[in-house]
C-alpha cells in the first residue's frame, strides 16, 4: 500500500515509518497540514496516519479537509493514551480507525491488515458498480427497435461505410455526440461481421480508476496491487476471437494509451503484475464524443494511437441535423412503448409533432426515446400532446408550462432533480469534463455515471 504519515513529532513519524515499511509498504511523511494537503491533492494514498494534535494545528480539522477532498480515504488517527472521546469523535467524523500512542508494531500490523481488507472490498464494490452500469446499458439496448435507414445524406453515407466495413477486421472509430447511437451501432457492426458468433465485450473507459481500467482491460495477477487477491483475466481475453468495444476512448488515461497501442500494433499484451506476453485476438471498435484532434493538441491523446484506431472513422450526425428522421424515430418509440405498457396511443397531435420536429434534442436519440417513453405513460388521451413531453422540451420552444424557473433550491423538487439540473447547467457552460467535474466537486468517473443516469449529453 502507499501510506502517508502526518505527525509533527519526528520520533512518531520514524517509529510508524519503520513499523509500516517492515511490512513492505511505501511510506512518505509530512510534518504539518500544508505539506500533508499538498501530498493528498497530488497522490492517491491507500492509507493515512494522522496525529490529532499537529503542533498548533488541529488534526480533526485536517481530517475534515482530507475527507472533503477524498471521501473514501482511509485515515487512522493517532491519539494519546486514554483520550477515548477524541478517538470516538474522529471515527464519527469519518476516520477509519484510531491508534493509541504509544503503540506496538503488532497493533500497527493489525490496522494495516484491516485497511488492506477494506480496500479490497472497496475495489470489489467499484467493479460490481461497473458491472451494474453494463447490465443497465444492455437492458436499455434491449428496448425499442433500432432503425438503420435515414433520409439524411450524411447518415446514409455513415451507415453505408459501416455496413461495408463490418465484414473486414479493420478497427473502426465512431465519432458523435452523446446519445447519437454509437454503442448501438458498435453492437450492430459486430452482429453483421464474420465474428458475430464470438463475444462482443464493452469497456467503458471513463467509469473506472486508471488502475482498475488497466486491470479490467488486460487482467492482473494476484498481488499486482492492493486488492488483487487472485489472478484475473481481463476483457481482452473475454473478447477473444470477437469484438472489443472501447466506449469513450477519448477518456483513456495517458498511461494506458501505449498499452492499447501495443495491443493494436503487435496484438500483444501482458496482465498487470506479470511479465508473460500474451497474444490478443480481438477486433477493436472505439467510440468517443470528444474531438480527438483537439485532445492530441492538448497532449491528452497520443497521435500514434489516434492514427491506429482511425483506420475507418465515421461521424454520426446529431439528431438535430437529421430532421427527416426525427418523426420516424418518434413513431417507432411510441409504437414500442405503448405496446409495452398496454396502452392504445394512436400517435402525436399536430402540435406535438411540431414540437418533436422543432426541439433540438441535445441528448439525441437517448433523450428522444426517454421523452417518448415518459409521454406514453403520461398521455391523458389517445394522442400525445405537447404537455406530455418533458418540460425542458416545452420550455425550449416557449410553450406554456415551461418550468425552467421552478428549478431553484427550496422549490418543490427532489434532490435528484436539483442535482440533474445543476449538472446540466454546469455542463452547458463548461465544455471540459475535467473542469466541470472539478466545479461539481466529484471525479470524472462519477460525472460520467451521472451523465448516463440523467441522459445528459
Ligand atoms: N439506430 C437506432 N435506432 C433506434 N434507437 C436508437 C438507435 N441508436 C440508438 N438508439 C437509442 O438511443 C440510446 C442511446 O444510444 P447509444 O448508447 O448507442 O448512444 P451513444 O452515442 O453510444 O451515447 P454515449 O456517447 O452517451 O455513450 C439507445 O439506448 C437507444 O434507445
Amino acid at each position: 500500500m502507499d501510506i502517508l504519515i502526518i505527525d509533527d513529532e519526528e520520533s512518531i513519524r520514524t517509529a510508524t515509518r519503520l513499523a509500516v515499511e517492515s511490512e513492505g509498504h511505501y511510506v512518505e511523511t509530512a510534518e504539518n497540514s500544508k505539506t500533508a494537503m499538498m501530498r493528498v491533492r497530488e497522490e492517491n494514498w491507500d492509507l493515512i496516519f494522522l496525529d490529532v494534535r499537529l503542533g498548533e494545528e488541529d488534526g480533526l480539522e485536517l481530517l475534515a479537509k482530507i475527507l472533503k477532498k477524498r471521501p473514501d480515504q482511509l485515515v487512522v488517527i493517532f491519539t494519546a493514551y486514554s483520550s477515548v472521546e477524541i478517538a470516538i469523535k474522529a471515527t464519527q467524523e469519518g476516520a477509519f480507525d484510531y491508534l493509541e500512542k504509544p503503540f506496538t508494531p503488532d497493533r500497527v500490523r493489525g490496522i494495516l491488515l484491516k485497511a488492506r481488507k477494506a480496500l479490497a472490498d472497496g475495489n470489489e464494490i467499484r467493479t460490481l458498480r461497473n458491472t451494474v452500469t453494463e447490465l443497465k446499458t444492455q437492458v436499455e439496448s434491449s428496448g425499442p427497435p433500432t432503425r438503420f435507414s435515414s433520409e439524411d445524406p450524411m447518415m446514409q453515407g455513415a451507415l453505408d461505410t459501416l455496413f461495408r466495413a463490418a465484414k473486414t477486421p479493420a478497427s473502426i472509430l465512431l465519432l458523435g455526440e452523446s446519445g447519437t447511437g454509437k454503442s448501438v451501432i458498435a453492437k450492430t457492426i459486430h452482429e453483421n461481421s464474420d465474428i458475430a458468433q464470438k463475444p462482443f465485450v464493452t469497456v467503458s473507459c471513463p467509469s473506472l480508476s486508471k488502475q482498475l481500467l488497466e486491470s479490467e482491460l488486460f487482467g492482473h495477477v494476484r498481488g499486482a496491487f492492493t486488492g488483487a487477491v487472485k489472478d484475473q483475466w481481463g476483457k481482452v481475453h473475454a473478447a477473444d476471437g470477437g469484438t472489443l468495444f472501447l466506449d469513450e476512448i477519448g477518456e483513456l488515461p495517458m498511461e494506458i494509451q501505449p498499452k492499447l497501442l501495443r495491443l493494436l500494433q503487435e496484438r500483444e499484451y501482458e496482465r498487470v503484475g506479470e511479465n508473460k506476453t500474451r497474444a490478443a485476438n480481438v477486433r477493436i471498435i472505439a467510440a468517443t464524443n470528444r474531438n480527438l484532434k483537439a485532445s492530441i493538441e492538448k497532449g491528452e491523446f497520443r497521435e500514434d494511437l489516434y492514427y491506429r484506431i482511425n483506420v475507418i472513422s465515421v461521424e454520426l450526425p446529431p439528431l438535430r441535423a437529421r430532421t427527416g428522421d426525427l418523426l420516424a424515430f418518434a413513431d417507432d418509440y411510441l409504437t414500442h412503448f405503448s405496446k409495452q405498457i398496454g396502452r392504445n396511443i394512436k400517435g402525436f397531435s399536430p402540435a406535438a409533432r411540431e414540437f418533436v420536429s422543432s426541439y433540438p434534442w441535445p441528448g439525441n436519440l437517448r433523450e428522444l426515446r426517454n421523452a417518448i417513453e415518459r409521454a406514453t405513460i403520461l398521455a391523458r388521451d389517445e394522442y400525445i400532446e405537447p404537455q406530455d413531453l418533458p418540460n425542458r422540451a416545452a420550455g425550449a420552444i416557449g410553450t406554456p408550462g415551461a418550468e425552467e424557473n421552478k428549478i431553484v433550491p427550496g422549490a418543490d423538487l427532489t434532490i435528484q432533480e436539483l442535482e440533474e439540473e445543476h449538472i446540466r447547467r454546469v455542463l452547458e457552460r463548461i465544455k471540459s469534463q475535467q473542469q466541470a467535474a472539478k466545479i461539481l466537486g466529484i471525479d470524472k468517473a462519477t460525472l460520467y455515471r451521472k451523465r448516463k443516469r440523467y441522459d445528459i449529453a
